[in-house]
């Protein structure tokens, strides 16, 4: 039985995204389709990431949600409301619920960071005395309320950006869309923006999207993710499933690149070398939850005849929720390697060589 219309209002995502084409043509008449038929939902108060490689097609995906990249096809619903279907003025309007934060900031050198925060109040034709209490609100909201009167130049990487947040919420928007927001900035920071980012989400109830080429960023923020390639969406699904279960090779080698098992070198040169007929091959288990992973590869061991030693184990987290990550060494002939693999994939245990640059980084 289907809902009533009342409880499926209720229940609608705050960003309903189906079936997003976009196609550009390059020089010479080749065409890029930068989206191929994308559909997404982010519910109200989610953090939902969009990971990627460089051309996957996010920034045309996030820029379709506030309508600055127009789709060749499909629906943008953004609160209950398709977006397509509106007059420029009204589109206007509406945008006005929608904040933007970008990768390079975008402040105006010549404004204080009060005056850049005030910019898109202005724009709305909010009164002056108004604009100014409303912009020393936000400005204490990021943290930056005695940095009123400075100018851009004056201001680090992290600051730049609590201004470039500030002025993305002072029209109180219901939504946040992140643009690879903390890619300029270093570590330290980029966590401070991320930590802000989540406080802001608590407390301002807001729905945040958000796109970045760093899985670290989604293992630290996000609630949910998509994984995109060649303007498709391969894979997508709660943070803590995907790290833990991913079922397509390209989220597999993000996630190896994020949390990837790093074994001393001076350990793999004490490592046998495979016998006549064999191979050795260095892997990296992940596994969620109270798998009783020992039993797993004793059993896979006997199975395939295989010889599998354990390395080296060790817990993470991924919003607050644990997870095992264990490094073996595989000694066996290499279609026996290959079948237990498999067999460890219908299990649904995430099993990923280890890259040699990850054993040389360590
Ligand atoms: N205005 C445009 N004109 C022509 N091609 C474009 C345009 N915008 C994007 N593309 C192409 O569409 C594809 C997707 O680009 P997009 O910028 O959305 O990817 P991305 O995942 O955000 O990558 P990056 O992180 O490098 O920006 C790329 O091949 C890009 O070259």
């Amino acid at each position: 039985m289907s809902a009533s219309p009342a409880a499926s209002a209720q229940a609608e995502a705050a960003i309903r995204l189906h079936g997003l084409k976009r196609h550009f043509t390059g020089r010479g008449g080749v065409a890029t389709r930068a989206l191929d038929g994308v559909s997404l939902e982010v519910a109200a108060g989610e953090i939902f990431g969009i990971v990627g490689r460089s051309g996957a097609g996010k920034s045309t995906l996030i820029r379709c949600v506030n309508l600055l990249e127009r789709p060749d096809e499909g629906e943008v619903r953004v609160l209950g409301e398709e977006l397509m279907a509106l007059s420029d003025s009204a589109l206007r309007e509406r945008r006005r619920g929608i904040g933007m934060v970008f990768q390079h900031f975008n402040l105006l050198a010549s404004r204080s960071v009060a005056d850049n925060v005030a910019f898109p109040l202005e724009i709305a034709g909010m009164p002056a005395v108004e604009r100014g209490r409303r912009v020393d609100e936000v400005l204490a909201l990021v943290g930056l309320a005695e940095k009123a009167k400075a100018y851009p130049a004056q201001l680090s990487g992290g600051q730049k950006q609590r201004v470039g947040i500030a002025r993305a919420l002072a029209p109180r928007p219901r939504i946040l869309l992140c643009d690879e927001a903390t890619s300029a900035l270093d570590p330290e920071t980029t966590q401070e923006i991320l930590a802000l980012i989540r406080r802001l989400r608590d407390q301002l109830d807001l729905t945040v999207l958000l796109i970045t080429h760093e899985m670290a960023v989604v293992k630290e923020i996000c609630d949910r993710v998509a994984v995109m390639e060649r303007g498709q969406v391969v894979e997508e699904g709660r943070v803590f499933d995907v790290f833990t279960r991913p079922s397509h090779p390209t989220t597999r080698r993000f996630i190896a690149d994020t949390i990837g098992h790093s074994i001393p070198p001076g350990t793999v040169a004490r490592l046998p070398a495979a016998g006549a007929g064999e191979e050795r091959r260095l892997l990296q288990v992940l596994f969620a939850g109270p798998h009783s992973t020992r039993s797993v590869i004793s059993e896979a061991s006997r199975r395939f005849g295989l010889d599998l030693n354990i390395i080296s184990g060790r817990i993470d987290e991924i919003a607050g929720e644990p997870f095992g990550l264990m490094a073996l060494a595989a000694y066996g002939a290499p279609d026996r390697i290959e079948a237990a693999l498999a067999w460890f994939a219908e299990l649904g245990l995430a099993v990923t060589p280890i890259a040699n640059d990850t054993l040389e980084a360590a």
